[in-house]
């Protein structure tokens, strides 16, 4: 059994939150991988230097001095700040992309009309390195990075690397997948917090979407999640991360 975990930007940016997020977190027994993401903060430091970021279907097109903001921000400043503040709390925490150990190789993104740059989809991942960390009693922090193993470094959407690590974890773990967030879980209402829906199988997801009840990043998020249990993955929660102590505090699981 292993848990694997995935932060966004709006739990990142947030000094207060990211620390009690962190402080729940470290109190999971067993097996743990944490996944983050900080699309934001990247988004702010590539503003303040004159870059203009640019989103197409929740992906960063990603040139090559965006990649330079995108790898201090992700595998630089969030990651060992993240590292740091685990180590602090007695998790024997590394951080990761996924050149280091050659953990998870993608390729850069070949769209028909679109020019991503430099963005990665997952190709491989090093189940048995990461299996071996686990099993000395280390905590793996990923980042948003991957590589091409040609010496390319690639940006990857931080919820496919924590789906991606989910699917490869599942051929030697029961893998329970949680994305945390701001919001308590997937919303009828995407502004109201007490109108969590408990249960998505892929029909009411495809119902909720056309209704646009479903929108922006909850998008891609919940299509990750259906791609994750279709390939193996156990279990998929979405919810704040109070959830992670308290399970009664309400959040949603994605089922087929
Ligand atoms: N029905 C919904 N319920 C909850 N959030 C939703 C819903 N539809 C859209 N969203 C949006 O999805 C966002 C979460 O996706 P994303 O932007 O990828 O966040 P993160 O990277 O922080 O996990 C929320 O901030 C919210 O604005
Ligand atoms: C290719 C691509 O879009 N990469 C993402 C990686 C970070 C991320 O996913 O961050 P959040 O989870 O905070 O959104 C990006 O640069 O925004």
């Amino acid at each position: 059994m292993i848990t694997v975990i995935k932060i966004g930007g709006n739990i990142i940016d947030n000094p207060t939150e990211l620390e009690q997020f962190l402080t729940d977190f470290s109190k999971i027994e067993g097996y743990k991988v944490l996944v983050h993401g900080g699309g934001k903060s990247a988004t702010k430091m590539a503003q303040s230097i004159g870059l203009v970021p640019q989103m197409i279907e929740g992906r960063r097109i990603t040139d090559a001095p965006m990649l330079d903001v995108v790898v201090m921000i992700y595998a630089g400043q969030i990651n060992k700040h993240i590292v740091a503040q685990l180590q602090a709390k007695d998790n024997n925490a590394i951080g990761f992309s996924g050149a280091d150990g050659n953990l998870i190789q993608s390729t850069k993104r070949n769209h028909p009309t679109i020019d991503y740059g430099f963005v990665g989809d997952v190709k491989q991942v090093n189940t048995s390195l990461l299996k071996t960390l686990l099993e000395a009693g280390i905590v793996p922090v990923f980042c948003a990075i991957t590589h091409d193993k040609n010496g390319q470094l690639l940006n990857t959407n931080a919820d496919t690397i924590a789906s991606e690590l989910s699917i490869a974890l599942s051929e030697v773990f029961d893998v329970t997948l949680t994305y945390c967030f701001e919001k308590q879980g997937v919303l009828q209402d995407s502004e109201d917090d007490n109108s969590v829906i408990t249960e998505i199988n892929k029909t009411l997801y495809n119902k909720l979407k056309a209704e646009k009840v479903i929108h922006s990043g909850m998008i891609p998020k919940l299509d990750n999640c259906f791609n994750s249990l279709s390939r193996g993955v156990q279990k998929i929660k979405i919810g704040h991360h109070k959830m992670l102590q308290n399970p009664d505090v309400l959040h949603t699981t994605i089922t087929l």
